[in-house]
């Protein structure tokens, strides 16, 4: 599985041009398969603040759709996904520093891929963000 995780965020970072996925920066972190869960990390940039030094809604609901859309692919085994819905709650701001974002897939459906995702601020531990969304398998 963590195998299928680093193709999936190679394949999604590996474009040279200034691409929102390479700019975000995601790591893995670690996978359950039998369980659908995932931890993916990242680390906060300058260029993510908004105009009081948080980070940008915009750029954490980004995340949140990159931690779950890689997690969908991943755990649907092949291909690539399109996100149909996300929702997101900001709980605290996004002060600098690192973040974990723990996605846990809900339904594996036939047709769709539902997840649900918890964002903590990695050294307090303390949650700042929860989001849900759900992916299709691309078919294109
Ligand atoms: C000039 C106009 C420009 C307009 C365009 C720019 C748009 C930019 C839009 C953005 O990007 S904003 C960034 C994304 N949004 C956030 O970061 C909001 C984070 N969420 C919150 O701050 C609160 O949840 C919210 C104000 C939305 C709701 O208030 P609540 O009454 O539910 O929460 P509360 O005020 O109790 O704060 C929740 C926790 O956050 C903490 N907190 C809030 N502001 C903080 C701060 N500035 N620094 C540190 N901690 C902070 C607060 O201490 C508390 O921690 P504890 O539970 O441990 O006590």
């Amino acid at each position: 599985m963590e195998a299928r995780f680093q193709e999936i965020l190679n394949h999604i970072k590996q474009p040279k041009e200034i691409r929102l996925n390479n700019m975000l920066d995601p790591f893995f972190l670690g996978a359950d398969e039998e369980e659908m869960t995932a931890d993916i990390l990242f680390c906060t940039q300058e260029w993510e603040w908004n105009q009081r030094n948080e980070i940008h809604g915009g750029a954490i609901a980004s995340m949140f759709d990159t931690a779950m859309g890689v997690c969908a692919a991943a755990f649907q085994g092949q291909g690539s996904v399109s996100t149909a819905d996300l929702q997101v709650s900001f709980i605290r701001p996004f002060l600098s520093g690192a973040f974990i974002f723990s996605t846990q897939i809900t339904s594996m459906g036939k047709t769709l891929i539902r997840a649900t995702c918890v964002a903590r601020e990695k050294q307090s531990g303390k949650i700042v963000a929860t989001a849900s969304g759900t992916f299709v398998p691309f078919k294109k």
